[in-house]
């Protein structure tokens, strides 16, 4: 059933944990909380394992109060990144401790226990791996074992928060896919709480941006990077430059290029243009609006590189991104000039002193305007 967070706001003395967050998490979804340290995604969390309780707002569950429902009612499983094990159990008594700690009434007969765990732990890929200790464990494992341990209960909401923070790169790439895969197998709503935001792009279905407490926006991965509602999103969300625009000769531009007709007709003085490295075009020709730019290093990555590019006209440096295989064939290193411009960018108004006018931002594409104004900010 669809879980409705309505208006939520938890304060620690002064400070605002979380401000004024409402949300729709719809069944079977999986949705990211993704946002800086101290933005509020633990304490969102905790509120929806019943650990915490908000000052005001509420959460409904289909006709239910959710939060008037104790945490054992709510059928939600948890992991946390630190999530320590019980050292003194096995792996299988770990799994099933869940169960055997239920009330005799509802606790399942012993072999069901028992059959229960062989196949979670099947599920987990550490079939064999029973009678181990969490010490003789492996970090990628261990978290595979709170995972059974979190869904021998049955839960339908699986909050997880930073699992798999302690592990190195390879090790998690390869169990956030497959937990994505289990997520769609048991058909789980699952809530994931990262900072990572390529774990978050890959992931979720959907991700919540949330910065100081506050959703800032509520999207597919394709929305949250393509149209970011608010410059924190833009900035938060992949790398991007950030070009400042001002009014020359009547048109927002920046160094004399200027990001289409101006939606705004005249009525604010400054903007910022925000351009993804992926969209910086590295060879436009001189009859176009560009910048003559000095490609001062070349950053190899693996199957892309990073360009660093100077760009005197703007007094600033900016970055572009090309495939490394298109290095040689445009015949690209450093030293050489070239004359760059943007392909596609958002813009934001500001006002005279740099803050955002919340709404007011347009996404422009070489050849075309495409006017948006007000998108999914919460
Ligand atoms: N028990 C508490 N007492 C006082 N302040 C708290 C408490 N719990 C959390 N906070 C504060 O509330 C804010 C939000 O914390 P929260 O743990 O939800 O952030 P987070 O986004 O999960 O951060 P991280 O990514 O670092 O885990 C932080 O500034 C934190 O210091």
């Amino acid at each position: 059933m669809t879980l409705e967070l309505s208006r939520l706001r938890r304060r620690y003395s002064d400070f605002a944990a979380l401000d004024d967050v409402s949300l729709t998490i719809a069944p079977g979804e999986f949705l990211a909380l993704l946002g800086p340290s101290g933005s509020g995604k633990t304490t969102l969390l905790r509120i929806l394992a019943g650990l915490d309780y908000p000052d005001s707002g509420g959460i409904r569950r289909g006709d239910e109060d959710f939060l008037a429902m104790r945490a054992r009612e709510r059928g939600v499983g948890l992991v946390f990144q630190h999530y320590a094990l019980f050292r003194h159990l096995s792996v299988t008594e770990n799994i099933a401790f869940g169960l055997r700690v239920r009330p005799r009434r509802s606790r399942p007969a012993r072999a069901e226990i028992a059959m229960r765990v062989e196949r979670l732990l099947q599920r987990v890929q550490l079939d064999g791996l029973g009678s181990r200790y969490p010490a003789q464990l492996s970090g990628g494992q261990r978290q595979r074992v709170a995972l059974a341990r979190a869904l021998a209960v049955e839960p339908d909401l699986l909050l997880l928060d930073e699992p798999f923070g302690a592990l190195d790169a390879q090790v998690r790439v390869s169990l956030r896919r497959w937990l994505r895969e289990l997520h769609e197998e048991l058909g789980l709503t699952t809530v994931f709480v990262t900072h990572d935001q390529e774990e978050a792009l890959e992931l979720a279905d959907r991700i919540a941006v949330m910065n100081h407490g506050r959703i800032e926006q509520v999207g597919s991965s394709a929305a949250i990077y393509q149209q970011p509602a608010t410059p924190f999103v833009c900035e938060f969300i992949g790398k991007v430059n950030r070009l400042p625009l001002r009014r020359e000769r009547g048109r927002l531009a920046a160094g004399g290029w200027v990001p289409g007709d101006d939606p705004w007709r005249g009525r604010y003085e400054h903007a910022i243009a925000y351009v993804r490295p992926e969209h910086l075009a590295l060879a436009v020709p001189a009859a176009q609006p560009g910048w003559t730019a000095y490609l001062r290093h070349v950053y190899p990555a693996g199957s892309i590189a990073h360009l660093e590019l100077a760009v005197d006209s703007l007094h600033q440096t900016l970055e572009a991104d090309v495939a490394t295989d298109d290095l040689a064939r445009l015949g690209l290193h450093a030293g050489m000039p070239l004359r760059v411009a943007p392909r596609s960018a958002v813009v934001f108004a500001q006002t005279e002193d740099g803050t955002p006018l919340p709404g007011e931002r347009w996404s422009w594409h070489a050849g075309q305007v495409a006017p948006r104004r007000h998108c999914v900010t919460l």
